[in-house]
């Protein structure tokens, strides 16, 4: 396991939104956060990623406590999160954006090195580097997000609802981008609102209700269950 959250509780001042959560997330593979609004999606993650401190209960990372570490050093502990909402310098060039996903690092040749992966990885990137990110369309600001997140080549990459107000066509792009991540050897953990999308990449599925983990597994076999679909999910998983 790459991460484990035990007994996890955490909130935002007002109570607890986590009440007890724990979850096991096995190195190199993509796990799938779903659940109704207000679950607690976003704020498992945020307590990852050491945005928000959790008040009780433990986040073991490649064998170390995370809690109470800054944001940063959870960063450089090779640990990225994408946030849910776009978070580029629209005036500054897409390249230049990039790049700042590597301001921990010093070495300007090791710098470089990764700029050049990485624009191989995205045509986009290195078609359009010298452009202002604001010209890009929002699921071309998300890739650009992914590109950064990669730039401290971490291990587990953090993604809140990457596809969020796109068109079906443009979401497919992520999703099929987020596999590359992984076949690239990173860890995944994706929340998201459209169950089927989500779960038809996922290895590990999680349906999270009121704070806690209702059910998990393999993620075919929580799309079949029909207590998901009709009281967690909203009626999302219809075919339509
Ligand atoms: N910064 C904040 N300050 C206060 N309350 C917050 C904050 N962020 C989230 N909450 C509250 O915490 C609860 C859980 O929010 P969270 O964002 O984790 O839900 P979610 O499962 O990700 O759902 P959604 O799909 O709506 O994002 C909600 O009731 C929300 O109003």
């Amino acid at each position: 396991m790459i991460l484990e959250l035990e007994n996890v509780f955490a909130g935002y001042g007002g109570g607890d939104v986590l009440q007890g959560v724990d979850l096991k997330i096995e190195k190199g593979s993509i796990t799938c956060i779903v659940g109704p609004n207000g679950a607690g999606k976003s704020t498992i993650l945020r307590a990852v990623s050491g945005l928000l401190k959790p008040r009780q209960g433990t986040i073991i990372y490649n064998g170390k406590s995370l809690v109470g570490l800054t944001p940063r050093k959870i960063l450089a502990s090779g640990l990225a999160q994408v946030p849910q909402e776009h978070s580029l310098f629209v005036d500054m060039t897409i390249r230049e954006n990039v790049r700042l996903g590597a301001y921990l690092i010093n070495d300007k040749a090791l710098v470089r090195k990764r700029l050049q992966e990485i624009e191989a990885l995205f045509p986009l990137i290195a078609e359009r580097s010298e452009e202002k990110a604001g010209s890009l369309s929002g699921g071309q600001q998300r890739m650009v997000e992914f590109a950064r997140s990669l730039m401290l080549d971490p291990q587990l990459i953090l993604l809140d609802e990457p596809s969020m107000g796109l068109d079906p066509k443009t979401r497919k792009q992520i999703f099929e981008m987020i596999k590359v991540m992984q076949e690239l050897g990173k860890t995944i953990v994706l929340v998201e609102q459209n169950v089927r999308t989500g779960f038809g990449i996922a290895h590990h599925g999680v349906v999270m209700e009121s704070g806690r983990v209702r059910l998990e597994g393999e993620p075919a076999a929580l799309l079949d269950n029909p207590e998901i679909s009709h009281l967690y999910l909203g009626g999302t998983l219809s075919k339509a």
